[in-house]
């Protein structure tokens, strides 16, 4: 069924989806000064649910400490404000966006008197990847882009600016032909997709980079880590991976609130493994896709009912 959406949240009211602006020299457009949020509602047994939001808040708010960002709504106010966008707009599963930046007063890089402007918007999102990719996986390159390295800007905040990185390298691997790209950090180590963290397979046992590779620390990476531990995998959840050790993986995955679990079938046009979605990522994708439609009691604290 059509799910319009048509309204949002923004700095304490509820607005029309057409109305929700901000100036032109707004602080966040010209700096790249906002950090954000993605977090998936799912249509669960029980009615839509929101995966892991106090997760997604901590860090939403964690997010905005290196910029000094007073986000002026508590975890109650942003909550009550969530639920009720996805109840007005009968969303039975949405994706979520918070967003909060330096908004207009002065422009200079100093953000010293722009307001903190903070908004929610929710809308329909399926396949961040595409129809078949949960199925079939995607094919990707990895980028001649670096990942910013976290020495230079703070890659555990989920900062907008940060994502004109994640731009050029998904932009060079669409031109290219492939559907996303992997990016190494400035050693040359795996770091992570552009708008999702990266997952190896070998020998039956898992391996992600290391928080200090200048990686997002993913909510799904860390639901990935503790649902495969709870299946009996081994998991390395602190790993270095090498460029080469991409082509001689079993399997690989992306993570992410809008990937899912989304297989990586190729690299650089060789074949990983089976050359489709393999096994250990079947199970791990099948067992995600089971919880968050029907919540089990072994992880019934990661979903607020909406
Ligand atoms: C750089 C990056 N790394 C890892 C992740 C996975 O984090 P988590 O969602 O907490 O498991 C995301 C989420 N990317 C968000 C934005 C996607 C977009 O296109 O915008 C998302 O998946 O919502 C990233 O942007």
């Amino acid at each position: 069924d059509e799910m319009d959406v048509d309204t949002i949240w923004m700095d304490g009211e509820f607005q029309d989806w057409d109305d929700a602006q901000v100036h032109v020299l707004t602080h966040g457009l010209h700096y790249g000064t906002g950090i954000f949020e993605g977090v998936r509602c799912y249509d669960t047994a029980d009615g839509p649910a929101i995966f892991r939001w106090d997760a997604h808040l901590d860090r939403f708010y964690e997010s905005a400490k290196p910029y000094e960002m007073d986000i002026e709504h508590d975890r109650e106010e942003l909550t009550e404000a969530t639920m009720e966008l996805i109840r007005r707009q009968d969303l039975e599963s949405c994706y979520i966006r918070p967003v909060a930046f330096y908004g207009y007063n002065s422009l200079g890089v100093s953000p010293k008197d722009c307001p903190t402007q903070v908004a929610i918007a929710c809308w329909p999102w399926g396949t961040y990847l595409g129809e078949d990719a949960l199925q079939k996986g995607v094919e990707v390159m990895v980028s001649s882009w670096r990942k910013h390295s976290s020495s230079q800007i703070p890659t555990n905040a989920k900062t907008t600016g940060l994502y004109v990185n994640s731009m050029l390298a998904g932009e060079e691997a669409r031109r290219n032909g492939y559907t996303e790209a992997i990016v190494l950090d400035k050693e040359g180590y795996v770091a992570e997709g552009p708008g999702e963290n990266i997952f190896m397979v070998k020998d039956g046992e898992l391996y992600t980079p290391a928080l200090s590779q200048s990686i997002l620390d993913g909510i799904t990476r860390q639901s990935v880590i503790e649902v495969a531990r709870d299946l009996g995998y081994t998991v390395h959840d602190q790993a270095t991976i090498s460029r080469g050790q991409l082509h001689t993986a079993d399997e690989l995955f992306f993570t992410g609130t809008a990937a899912e679990v989304t297989p990586i079938r190729q690299v650089d046009n060789v074949e990983i493994g089976s050359g489709t979605r393999g096994p250990v990522t079947e199970e791990i994708q099948q067992t995600f896709f089971d919880l968050v439609e029907d919540p089990s009691d072994e992880y019934a604290d990661w979903f607020t009912y909406v």
